[in-house]
């Protein structure tokens, strides 16, 4: 389809979409009228914007949303079916010649799956360790733009880790999957089944729980904002001293693609009132700096990215409607300004289920909110304004509300930045809160349990046996985390994509070196 079709076709959706009715909308039946859409429009001249607030925004003024009441692993307690057993079969005796041992099927979709397996032998690197097999199915080369993600990710603590394991090549020589990748496995699932059961138990999450999670989600959206940069000790925006400028855009954060992992040392952090979180599912992700949001193909053609009930005002926004090339490169504040501040949005709506329990509506509701963010004061409408103002969750702190209202102002630029948001999240952590340290611990040993015990890390390798297993060399290591498992890291200029890919290229055709005698090799070079 010719850009400008698909423009035409993406004004009319998003009309749709503004009014909540993104799921009647029909390109067949729509014909005609996409046909005659005046586009781009020229009157009046520019778009004009939100009108007033209502006098006394209050219950009524907001549509009750939908409670969480199935999460999406409930709605697949039946089993994979035969066509997923088949492939999960498969993809066991594939592995099985590396010896890996295969757990179960966590979980799948139209287009791949994800499997448990069990690292080979005990003691090594990496022994009796579990992992997870994430394939493709059918050839839509997401995997390969999500393996070249996960590589900027490699240092972050709060983005799901990807391994590079020899096994791969046998599920690129295999004929059952169109690409694989091997990610760290995190025991308590995604975070939707948490607030499922939260929703379940007919309970609220304490405050001092909800903020130690945003600090986790906010630290992930610290990394995904400077790909590739090394955090020795764990994401700070206040280690960088320039503002974001290729920001990882996710463009899928929810709560199905946020995993819970385990209590302990990540980093420097000490996850002990709640497990960690990190961003996983980077299939969708996209590197964008000024230059790509003044690429009128690239911003349109992102424009439809995402899950339809989480589009963001920069792709949702009427403002579109006015330019026909890339919005930003006209100034436009909204439209197409895909930044971090995109992914600071998508994550209030994380926040803003864990506080409601509630999904957000599927037409999204702007209110004209004054606050002061930090300490810049700011008027714009917000899509978050039943936290503040419809009285129904008045029991959790109003500072987090408003700092999750914040989050889901419209235009990118009245949003907290990531240094205002890691700023209040630290302060509010120092200060009392509902619950203290000591009963939030207990509460969460209760409400998380106890999942299937990790084996205990085995001792990191001596630098020159993890060299021999094809890592990158002893001087790039350390920290407990990698030396758990030997990940290997790569040197490579890492927003030099062009590089990635061809080093990629280059590393399928090498020749597999198998060393003698064992250890085999686990680990990919
Ligand atoms: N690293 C992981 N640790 C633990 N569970 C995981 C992990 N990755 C995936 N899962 C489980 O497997 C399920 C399927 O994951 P996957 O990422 O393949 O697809 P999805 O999120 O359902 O779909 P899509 O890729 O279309 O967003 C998840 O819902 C989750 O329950």
């Amino acid at each position: 389809m010719r850009l400008r079709d698909v423009q035409r076709e993406q004004t009319d959706y998003f009309a749709y979409y503004r009014m909540g009715r993104a799921s009647s909308w029909s390109r067949n039946k729509r014909r005609d009228a996409i046909h005659n859409l005046e586009f781009p429009r020229r009157r009046p001249t520019h778009w004009p914007g939100f009108g007033p607030p209502p006098p006394r925004p209050g219950r009524n003024t907001f549509r009750e949303p939908e409670p969480y009441s199935k999460s999406q692993e409930d709605a697949k307690k039946e089993g994979p079916s035969p066509g997923v057993q088949r492939r999960a079969r498969r993809l066991e005796r594939l592995l099985a010649q590396e010896d890996m041992r295969f757990e179960k099927v966590l979980g799948w979709g139209g287009f791949g799956m994800a499997c448990l397996f069990t690292m080979p032998g005990g003691g090594g690197q990496g022994g009796g360790e579990k992992v997870v097999v994430k394939i493709e199915l059918e050839g839509r080369d997401t995997v390969e733009k999500e393996r070249r993600n996960y590589e900027l990710m490699r240092d972050a603590h709060h983005v799901l880790h990807m391994y590079n394991l020899a096994a791969e090549e046998a599920i690129e020589q295999g004929d059952l999957a169109a690409g694989g990748l091997f990610l760290e496995f995190m025991e308590r699932g995604t975070l939707e089944k948490w607030i499922v059961k939260m929703a379940k138990e007919r309970k609220t999450f304490s405050d001092r729980a909800l903020w130690t999670i945003f600090d986790c989600l906010a630290r992930g959206l610290v990394a995904l904002a400077y790909p590739g940069k090394e955090w020795r000790v764990e994401e700070s925006a206040m280690d960088c001293n320039e503002a974001p400028r290729d920001t990882l855009v996710h463009f899928d954060i929810d709560p199905t693609n946020i995993l819970v992992g385990g209590f302990g040392t990540f980093g420097q952090r000490n996850h002990s009132i709640a497990p960690i979180h990190k961003i996983g599912d980077l299939g969708l992700g996209e590197i964008f700096n000024s230059r790509g949001r003044r690429d009128p193909e690239r911003v349109w053609y992102a424009r439809q990215s995402g899950k339809v009930y989480l589009y963001t005002p920069e792709q949702f926004t009427e403002e579109w409607d006015w330019h026909a090339g890339a919005p930003a490169a006209d100034g436009a504040p909204t439209a197409g300004n895909y930044r971090e501040s995109m992914n600071i949005w998508q994550m209030a709506w994380t926040m803003y289920a864990l506080i409601t329990l509630c999904w957000p509506n599927e037409k999204k509701e702007p209110l004209v909110y004054s606050s002061k963010v930090f300490d810049r004061t700011v008027k714009d409408a917000t899509y978050g304004g039943d936290l503040m103002y419809s009285g129904r969750y008045d029991d959790t702190d109003r500072d987090l509300r408003r700092l999750v209202a914040q989050c889901l102002y419209h235009s990118p630029l009245s949003r907290p930045t990531l240094q205002e948001l890691e700023v209040v999240i630290k302060d509010k952590l120092r200060s009392r809160l509902d619950k203290s340290e000591e009963e939030s611990r207990a509460w969460a040993k209760r409400f998380y349990g106890e999942p299937e015990r990790r084996r205990p890390a085995p001792a990191p390798a001596p630098a020159r046996e993890r060299w021999n297993m094809g890592a990158h060399p002893p001087n790039r290591f350390g920290g407990a985390a990698r030396a758990r498992f030997g990940k290997v890291f790569s040197n490579e200029s890492v927003l030099d994509l062009e590089r990635i890919r061809k080093r990629r290229a280059d590393e399928d055709h090498r020749p597999v070196i198998r060393r003698q005698p064992q250890p085999r090799r686990f680990w990919r070079d």
